[in-house]
């Protein structure tokens, strides 16, 4: 008889477990439910440890508490579960990875390369810096954000740096909200993105910088903010915030993102 038995699946299964683990808390790092993560972990070593010195009364206990407690997690992690789904179903969104339009695309200039015009959008970018004008961008990748998009108003525009400047224009209605940016097209303006939770965000940024890492926490998007009190660049993806940057570093995030043509 041998003590322990391992089979090459359970090997399998220990990596599966680790890599989900990782997963979850890189996507709750730096937010409360992070925390709430730790005192889950905690509350089920103890549970495990009192269950295994067969420690009756408080077994039985702990073991009300566990049973309603699937349902109290997914009330608690509601917004994180949403967004590991919405993380997942961008990702490896099916309906893009295996469109004609993509093959053609990956045959005619390389895979990874978007149809994604740049210039205008780095020039609109250096326009807003040097104006104080307040402006957030989306730049989609292989997810199209059509629920964001449609918050918005939907425009289909052809990319233009005065079309970009006109929109986050001041006294125009649709300089409120973030202008998401789909292949080749102005999308929509005035959407409405989810605010980022994230702590890591330096006090001095508000809703438009959290909005811009919000959208990149759940999406594999990038977002652009130009600050209105500093006319700062601030360069958004994967959840993670460069503030400050030049329009120069700003044209090779997006080169280096592959948005570029
Ligand atoms: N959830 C959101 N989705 C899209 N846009 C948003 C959202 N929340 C705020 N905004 C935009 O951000 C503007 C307010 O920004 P706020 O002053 O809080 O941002 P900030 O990060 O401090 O940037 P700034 O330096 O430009 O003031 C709003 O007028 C709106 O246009």
């Amino acid at each position: 008889m041998t003590f322990l038995e391992i089979r090459f699946i359970d090997l399998v299964d220990i990596f599966l477990v680790a890599y989900l683990m990782f997963r979850l808390y890189k996507l709750i790092k730096g937010t409360v439910a992070l925390n709430i993560f730790i005192g889950i972990f905690s509350f089920i070593v103890f549970w495990l440890l009192i269950k295994s010195l067969k420690m009756e009364l408080s077994s039985t206990i702990l073991d009300n508490f566990v049973n309603v407690g699937v349902l109290a997690i997914i009330v608690v992690f509601q917004q994180e579960i949403r967004r590991f789904l919405l993380l997942l179903g961008s990702r490896y969104n099916l309906h893009n990875k295996f469109s004609f339009e993509r093959f053609f695309e990956g045959k005619s200039r390389g895979a990874g390369m978007m149809n994604i015009y740049i210039k205008p959008v780095v020039q609109a970018c250096d326009y807003f810096t040097r104006t104080r004008t307040g402006a957030l961008i989306v730049i989609t990748k292989n997810s199209e954000l059509l629920d964001f998009v449609h918050t918005g108003e939907l425009l289909n525009a052809v990319i233009s740096r005065r079309l970009l400047e006109t929109i986050f224009f001041k006294n125009n209605p649709l300089h409120d909200g973030a202008v998401i940016i789909n292949r080749n097209k102005i999308k929509a303006a005035g959407c409405i993105l989810p605010v980022s939770q994230n702590m890591d965000i330096p006090k001095r940024f508000g809703l438009r910088h959290r909005a811009g890492m919000g959208i990149t926490e759940s999406t594999d998007a990038v977002a652009i903010v130009v600050s209105e009190e500093r006319g700062r660049i601030s360069f958004f993806q994967n959840g993670r915030g460069e503030f400050n940057i030049s329009v120069e570093e700003l044209e090779k995030r997006l080169e280096a993102a592959g948005l570029t043509r």
